[in-house]
């Protein structure tokens, strides 16, 4: 299974632009949101922005109970020895606003040249526009949304060629396989990028989950963008809340 998924290369894509992905109707089928703690011999969780101590970030990542279904069944196609680590999923808007922020100066201070309209559109391409709008929710604020990475089970992160949230070219997770495709040689631990990308690519787009193709760790299900790449007429997660109970259900039924 792992040859198959590490030797099959990811598709490269045309990404649509937001507007195009806000155009996408929403059916909110009200799927519960949970908490993707609960399973750690299948999938770790270790809430990156919390262990920031970002505001508006929570201890606990959560997502639509078909995410957590997929993803769980998409950890049963990776090889025994490596393991799923969830980074976030559902996001307050709070913290969405905050990482827009800083990607924002982040970029404004590599691009010092680079005018606020251009700064403003590179910021887009990493974090999404903060907004709960019914319409036109940021992907995180709806619980279809998850970023993750794979270690292996004695506890070694899986090395991706760039790190979690880096703005920068290298995050496409195409940008490997582009470079194979010119024909430019890859280096030993760019082959090993190369390959992890795939496994994370392939297990999860196995599943029906879409990727964000700036970003190698970002994948969708349930939500506009997976809904324009599926084939969907309408998404089917609009933005929700989480309740910090995570029996909140349980106790309710
Ligand atoms: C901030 C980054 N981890 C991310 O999730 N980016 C996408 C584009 C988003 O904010 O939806
Ligand atoms: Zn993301």
């Amino acid at each position: 299974m792992q040859e198959n998924m590490e030797s099959k290369p990811i598709p490269s894509k045309r990404e649509a632009t937001w507007e195009r992905v806000h155009s996408i109707p929403i059916i909110d089928c009200g799927e519960i949101i949970t908490p993707l703690s609960l399973v750690p011999e299948h999938i770790l969780v270790r809430s990156y922005y919390f262990e920031l101590g970002i505001v508006g970030s929570l201890p606990e990542c959560h997502a639509r109970k078909s995410v957590l279904d997929k993803l769980l069944q998409a950890s049963l196609l990776l090889p025994n020895h490596l393991r799923f680590v969830v980074l976030d999923a559902w996001r307050s808007q709070q913290l969405q606003k905050v990482l827009f922020k800083q990607c924002k100066s982040a970029l404004a201070n590599i691009y010092s040249d680079a005018s606020e309209e251009e700064i403003l559109a590179k910021t887009q391409q990493y974090v999404a526009i903060p907004s709960q709008d019914a319409l036109a929710p940021s992907p995180h604020s709806t619980g279809g949304a998850i970023d993750l990475t794979i270690a292996t089970r004695d506890g070694v992160p899986l090395f991706f060629g760039s790190p979690f949230d880096d703005p920068s070219e290298i995050s496409n997770t195409n940008y490997f396989e582009d470079k194979l495709e010119k024909g430019e040689l890859l280096s030993e631990r760019e082959e090993i990028a190369l390959k992890n990308r795939r496994i994370l690519y392939n297990t999860m787009k196995q599943l029906g989950f879409v990727n964000y193709s700036c970003e190698w760790w970002h994948f969708e299900y349930g939500t506009q963008r997976w809904a324009i790449e599926t084939g969907k007429e309408f998404a089917i997660y609009g933005p929700t809340a989480v309740s910090l109970n995570p029996f909140h259900d349980i106790e309710n039924h």
